[in-house]
């Protein structure tokens, strides 16, 4: 057989429509009728936010790519036109099915459970009447009616804002009847409208603002004739373009680009589907659109608003069951965790364990006068963030306390300036890490002096210092008092905070120095022992994987007979089951109650298994354009941990698991009699999670999971 180019097109899965594919996992946890019902409408609105983000980021950039006529071609051979029409029919076909399931199913098993929405033209004389009242006392006041005239040109439109075109016959006082006017809904309005039940006619009945605004859209134009009135929502390209290297501020220059976040190129237009064809061409043309960037949905052109019923309705038995992280006993003031990890490392598992023990050292930290020195990289804290409280304490302590805050982590740069601006305040050292690379980095560095030396204690984690998502995202947190690592982490920190050439580390593996060639040297040493028949295995677990050279070394892998499992949430370009390419190569994705967020790469290494945990996907990104780091786990016991609760446990995942197939679709996979439902995350919530009445110990858990271990081999 002649050999094959790895880098042939045919063996790469085009990294949009990946993307696309993945947000059609999470739309079939919404219509899986064993989801709770709540949670089924959360899974609903989690699309409607993918993709929101989706068109805002990648669609803009290769509409960018086609505007500028570059002839370059992705992996997968497409042209940035190419890309662009198949992932415009994917979207497409993908918001069809949406809206088919929000009408057919999702709103009546909704209304049957008391749930209501209550839709334009269905109300009663009781409903129209209060919500009369409501608009008339809290919409009218705040909208601003634009009438199309030479005078008032078309409204500048917000990146996904709420919007109403509305037809009108008639002249007004002034004479005027271009027939068209353009109603922006403030966002300082309420998307959902709540009734009380007597008037709703169940216990909770509500109604969208965009159908009250259409309803008694009239009272905006007295005197004239409403003819129609549709919504819209325009979304815009929101990358920031920041010229790092010529900026003295970064935090002043992102500032200033904030502020035009809202009015890049529009690159997708939803219209409700009554709106006539003239009225949704003339909106295209308006925002320099093409006929196909038209979504026409059967229902709200902000379908994720849909979420606040999620939040707003307490009715436990259409949510996930709640769970209490383990382990029981919640380390407090009195547990001297520095004392613990001076006997040994702890491991973490999000968010079936608490990530409380994480806040509580550095509050420990903030409190211990052996403590000199704290450092932190911060991605994602989220808004009142208590590690940041922890830290603002530690630094009124008096404290050395620095900060590498991440400025450009995307959709949280406002929070991150707030966040940089408050720290600095209180006399926190801010740094924003290194122009033109992003900090994803999650490292925690404590100095305490103790007998006379000082002691290094690290925190190293695979997800970000953020109290909310670490109750919902797979993550591990790694904490030691390792010197060797703990000196890394300080170079690490020297780094991102001073200048000098890149340091030797003694275990850490850090992007964009040592991370990409390491893991492609640890790949090929994984083929070479294949070669010499040896066994050989990788496996890996990640958010996305489409860096064509780590593709590459997994092709070369997988000829030369090592067995790859990888577990890719998202987006994967690797083909696998190509004969004589990638048949050695098996990917599945795990979708569910939580958002599998940990990246751990394994290798078994004759027999010297070598295992990492990471904040790196196998990503250009993340390998050439981040700072990041893979941290070892060597403790057998930590490794096994690591082992059998990230990468065994999902492997034998026969419920929540997508096998991605050559051609590039996900099956689902089903448990086949007579093997039990395995589902990863209720296995691990049962096992970790401190629900259970006796207490279990790690010993006893990692029984348990061993049970899984054979699945490695
Ligand atoms: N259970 C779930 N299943 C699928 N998607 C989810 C789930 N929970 C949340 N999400 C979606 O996942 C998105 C976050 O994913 P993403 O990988 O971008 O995380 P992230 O915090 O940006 O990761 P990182 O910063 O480490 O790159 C959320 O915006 C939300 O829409």
């Amino acid at each position: 057989m002649a050999p094959v180019e790895l880098t042939h097109p045919s063996l790469y899965i085009n990294r949009e429509l990946s993307q696309l594919e993945f947000n059609r996992r999470v739309l079939e946890q919404a219509m899986d009728p064993r989801v709770p019902l709540l949670e089924r409408l959360r899974f609903t609105t989690i699309v409607s936010t993918n993709l929101d983000e989706f068109f805002e980021i990648r669609v803009a950039s290769i509409k960018e790519q086609v505007g500028f006529g570059l002839p370059q071609v992705g992996p997968d051979g497409r042209t940035p036109q190419d890309a662009l029409r198949a992932l415009k029919e994917a979207a497409q076909k993908l918001v069809r099915e949406q809206y088919l399931f929000l009408q057919q199913q999702l709103l009546p098993a909704l209304a049957a459970e008391g749930i209501r929405l209550l839709k334009l033209y269905t109300w009663t004389p009781e409903q129209s009447a209060w919500l009369e009242d409501y608009f008339d006392r809290e919409v009218l006041p705040v909208l601003t009616p634009i009438g199309l005239d030479p005078s008032h040109p078309f409204p500048n439109i917000q990146n996904k804002n709420l919007n109403l075109i509305v037809a009108l016959a008639g002249s007004d006082a002034f004479g005027r009847d271009s027939g068209t006017a353009v109603v922006q809904i403030p966002r300082s309005l309420p998307r959902l409208v709540f009734l009380p039940p007597n008037v709703a006619d169940c216990p909770h009945g509500y109604a969208l603002l965009g159908s009250i605004v259409t309803t008694f859209v009239h009272k905006l134009f007295p005197g004239m004739q409403v003819r129609g009135c549709y919504q819209f929502r325009v979304t815009r390209d929101s990358e920031l373009w920041v010229q790092e290297e010529d900026v003295e501020d970064l935090l002043n220059a992102l500032k200033g680009e904030l502020r035009t976040r809202n009015f890049g190129d529009a690159v997708r237009l939803e219209v409700s589907d009554t709106c006539p064809p003239e009225m949704a061409e003339f909106l295209l043309s308006k925002f320099d659109l093409q006929p196909d960037d038209l979504y026409r949905v059967d229902g709200p052109v902000n379908l994720h608003r849909l979420a606040a019923i999620y939040d707003v309705i307490k009715r436990p038995e259409l949510k996930y069951p709640p769970f209490i992280p383990g382990p029981r006993r919640t380390p407090g003031a009195e547990i001297d965790l520095f004392a613990e990890l001076r006997r040994g490392n702890i491991l973490l598992h999000h968010p079936y364990e608490s990530f409380s023990l994480v806040l509580e050292l550095v509050r420990q930290a903030a409190r211990d006068p052996k403590v000199l020195a704290i450092k932190q990289t911060l991605y994602r804290t989220g808004a009142d963030s208590p590690m940041a409280e922890a830290l603002l304490e530690a630094a009124r302590a008096g404290k050395e306390v620095t900060a590498v805050v991440e400025l450009r982590a995307r959709f949280d740069e406002a929070a991150n300036i707030d966040l940089a601006t408050r720290l600095q305040q209180a006399g926190v050292t801010v740094v924003y890490g290194i122009v033109g690379y992003k900090t994803h980095a999650k490292a925690l560095f404590i100095v305490r002096r103790e007998d006379g030396r000082y002691r290094r204690y690290v925190h190293l984690g695979t997800g970000n210092y953020h109290s909310v998502t670490a109750q919902f995202y797979t993550d591990f947190s790694f904490l030691t008092c390792d010197d060797a690592i703990g000196e890394d982490v300080h170079n690490v920190f020297m780094q991102l905070t001073g200048l000098g050439t890149v340091p030797r580390m003694n275990k850490l593996l850090v992007s964009p120095f040592t991370l990409m060639d390491r893991l492609i040297a640890l790949i090929d040493r994984e083929a070479e022992h294949a070669r010499q028949g040896k066994p050989a295995r990788i496996v890996a677990k990640l958010n996305a994987l489409t860096e064509v050279k780590v593709i590459e070394a997994l092709y070369r892998a997988s000829q030369a007979g090592v067995s790859i499992d990888l577990i890719v949430r998202g987006v994967c370009c690797l083909r696998p089951g190509v004969q004589g390419v990638s048949d050695n190569i098996r990917v599945r994705s795990i979708v569910g109650r939580f958002l599998e967020h940990h990246r751990i790469y394994h290798f078994h290494n004759a027999g010297e298994e070598v295992t990492y945990g990471a904040s790196a996907d196998w990503m250009s990104r993340n390998l050439l354009r981040r700072v990041e780091t893979a941290f070892p786990i060597e403790e057998p016991a930590l490794r096994a941990r690591v082992v059998t609760e990230g990468l065994t446990t999902y492997l034998a995942d026969n419920t929540q698991a997508w096998e991605l197939q050559t051609d590039g679709s996900y099956v689902r996979c089903a448990p086949t009699p007579p093997d039990e439902p395995r589902p990863a995350q209720e296995t691990l919530l049962r096992l970790l999670s401190a629900n259970q009445g006796a207490a279990q110990t790690q010993r006893q858990i990692l029984e348990d999971l061993l049970v899984r271990q054979d699945m490695l081999e």
